[in-house]
């Protein structure tokens, strides 16, 4: 896999370390360990080390003078330069080995030619003076600046890692009459547990006793804690608020929710964008840039008749500021904010790419049922044929019905329990897709159809009724037998409150609105009138949708398409972003680049306004990641050095640790 090979080191390590513990911290923590180690025992090697220098003792005016004194200053630098500059040294030689020279190639070379041209010194090759106690605090501030930098870097990409680290590591299972507390790890599938009052939730499971409300703010964005009882689930991270609740275990570990999202949202971090990529390429020309401006520098310091020392000391400076640090992560640590930020609002990008098209939309193409409305269908008048009764109507239609998960299903179904109706049997069940349904019912061939089919039929219904109906934007279906008409159920659908708002916020933004459904011309329309949408494809088979979405995008418009994300399945992929809503937790929309853990079509809008905000981002942290190295590498040069400002190595260190950390301070300021 082509990843972040050329970058540094680090985070190569860190996105091994991702693929097999979700705790991805660990491999980081180390590192940040290992550097603050290396850190402190250079430290403290660096003081003997200037008191050494024949520099610093001109400077501070005192002399020491013993036996073997450039000798002992020469092991203490080397003990420096092994041990403090391993990290540097190791990455070269991994990047060496990648054959894609980047900072760590940078930092190695400047101090091996610092540290190889003062050996040469000390032994009485080469004129000037050495410059140990340079190499030394180089050193130093390159450690700290690398040890600081991983820590905002990784308090940007551990996000969602965190919250895992939060989640308890015990939950009290229910053995009979007594709990004990087990750690989540020995948790099975199928096990009791308590989750008392307060608490957080240590599993994914399903109520089974109890009643509460559940703060699910941290993982979906809901602000607004939700009611739950008996038989509905909960997952691991959330808060139980005031109730006792027993749970039955459906997944710990590895298989919750919050475990899957954040496997998701690892997915999508290493998924490179395009503005990515090209910081990568820069960041490679910054290499080679370096090394030419480096060896420029030198020519023309010696050129101007300074000693090789001076020269370079001015090479190493260029090197050391001009590493590419800043350029590489400047994109990588957006993207990890943003695709982290979202997670924990319930908007989970699968794709990046895609998700960053979003902020070029022109066009937004809602499913209808589920989406723009609740999907909650209520019975609101049941018209029957002269030969039968409304009753009959209804329990011929739930008898197929029955075999259904059809929102309209669940609609008549609802109504047969209210009016206490029986049911039939039902043989050779079939569902006509985007048409209805068919099956046998005491010998009698029985169908569940739409308008549109009668239509096609040419079979005779009371025209009236059904016009009268679907003007007020009632859903009709219609019931046959043998094919002959026996009467028609009309059901209303609660429109989304939110949804209106959607359209109006798109409107603004120029964006246009597309409603896409199965359902009936005129109910379409009344619906669309109700949200204020202009064009309204109606009528259309599932097979048929993704087609609507290919005629949008006809004439070059960006188009993004949410719907539940299982009969639009095609349609998600045909669209430039896919979004899927109102799948829940389910994380797994396949064809979806985006999933929408809330059923909240407002969330559209936080995604466009969030891939704005990302992209924003990443050209600031791009521009100054690179307007840094414009600035830099002449100052460091020496260009400025006919008015006095020449910078040491070790402030060369300092700024190029600073660019970065002002790169990792600006991604962390990214808000949706
Ligand atoms: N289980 C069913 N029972 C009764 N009618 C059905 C059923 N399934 C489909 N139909 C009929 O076919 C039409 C189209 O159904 P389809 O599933 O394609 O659209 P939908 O999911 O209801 O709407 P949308 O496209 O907005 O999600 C429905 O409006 C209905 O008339
Ligand atoms: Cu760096």
């Amino acid at each position: 896999m082509e990843h972040e090979h050329h970058e540094h080191h680090e985070h190569h390590e860190h996105h091994e370390e991702s693929h097999d513990s979700h705790h991805g911290g660990h491999g980081h923590e180390h590192m940040i360990e290992d550097f603050k180690r290396r850190f402190f025992v250079s430290l403290g090697l660096m003081i003997p080390i200037l008191l050494l220098s024949d520099m610093i003792q001109e400077w501070l005016r005192f002399e020491l003078d013993f036996p073997f004194e450039k000798t002992i200053l020469f092991v203490l630098a080397t003990i420096v330069y092994v041990y403090g500059g391993w990290p540097f040294l190791k990455g070269s030689v991994d990047e060496l080995r990648d054959r894609s020279p980047g900072m760590m190639m940078l930092i190695g070379l400047a101090i091996s030619v610092a540290y190889f041209y003062s050996a040469a010194v000390v032994f009485g090759y080469g004129s000037g003076h050495d410059f140990f106690w340079e190499l030394a605090s180089l050193i130093v501030i390159m450690l700290l600046g690398h040890w600081i930098e991983m820590r905002s870097v990784m308090g940007a990409s551990n996000a969602l890692e965190q919250l895992v680290q939060l989640l308890p590591n015990e939950a009290h299972r229910i053995n009979g009459e007594e709990t004990e507390d087990v750690p989540i790890s020995e948790l099975k599938e199928g096990d009791r547990i308590l989750v008392k009052p307060g608490e957080q939730v240590p599993v994914d499971g399903k109520i089974i006793k109890g009643q509460t409300t559940i703060d699910e703010s941290m993982l979906t964005g809901e602000s607004v804690p939700v009611e739950k009882s008996e038989g509905e689930d909960v997952i691991a991270g959330s808060i139980n608020q005031e109730g006792s609740l027993t749970i039955e275990t459906i997944g710990t570990g590895e298989t919750t929710y919050l475990s899957k999202v954040i496997e998701l949202v690892s997915e999508a971090q290493k998924s490179k964008s395009r503005a990515q990529n090209l910081a990568n390429r820069a960041a490679k020309y910054l290499f080679y840039i370096a090394i030419a401006a480096g060896v420029i520098t030198f020519t023309i310091w010696f050129m101007l008749g300074y000693s090789v020392g001076t020269a370079v000391e001015r090479m190493v400076t260029v090197m050391v500021i001009s590493c590419p640090h800043a350029l590489g992560l400047a994109t990588p640590l957006v993207v990890a904010v943003s695709t982290a930020l979202s997670a924990k609002q319930g908007l989970l990008i699968r794709n990046r790419t895609q998700f960053e098209e979003a902020r070029r939309l022109d066009a937004v193409i809602f499913d209808k049922t589920g989406t723009l409305t609740e999907g909650n269908f209520g019975v609101t008048d049941v018209q029957a044929s002269s030969s039968y009764t409304e009753e009959d109507v209804l329990q011929l239609a739930g008898s197929v019905e029955r075999e259904s998960q059809h929102p309209l299903a669940q609609g008549v179904l609802r109504e047969i329990e209210k009016r206490e109706l029986k049911l039939s049997a039902v043989d050779h069940f079939g569902s006509m897709t985007g048409v209805g349904l068919e099956g046998t019912v005491d010998g009698a061939h029985i169908q569940v159809v739409s308008p549109r089919h009668i239509r096609d039929q040419h079979i005779q219904i009371d025209e009236e009724t059904f016009t009268r109906l679907s003007e007020e934007g009632k859903t009709v279906v219609f019931v046959l037998k043998d094919g002959e008409w026996v009467g028609m159920i009309a059901m209303a659908d609660l429109v989304r409150e939110e949804a209106r708002e959607t359209v109006e916020a798109l409107r603004e933004k120029g964006i246009r609105s597309i409603m896409l459904t199965g359902d009936n011309e005129k109910v379409a329309h009344w619906v669309a009138g109700q949200l204020g949408i202009d064009d309204v494809y109606a009528e259309v088979l599932p097979d048929d949708k993704a087609n609507q979405v290919k005629d949008v995008q006809k004439d070059g418009s960006k188009v993004a398409m949410v719907g539940d994300g299982i009969n639009d399945a095609p349609a998600l992929a045909q669209a430039d972003v896919g979004i899927a809503i109102g799948s829940g937790t389910d994380v797994a929309v396949e064809t979806a680049d985006i999933v929408l853990v809330r059923s909240n079509p407002k969330d559209v809008l936080s995604i466009l306004e969030l891939s704005q905000n990302t992209y924003r981002k990443m050209i600031q942290n791009l521009w100054w990641a690179a307007g840094y190295n414009i600035v830099a590498i002449p100052l460091a040069a020496g260009v400025l050095a006919p008015i006095g400002i020449i910078l040491s190595p070790a402030i060369g260190a300092v700024l190029m640790s600073l660019s970065t950390i002002i790169v990792a301070i600006n991604a962390r300021l990214l808000k949706i």
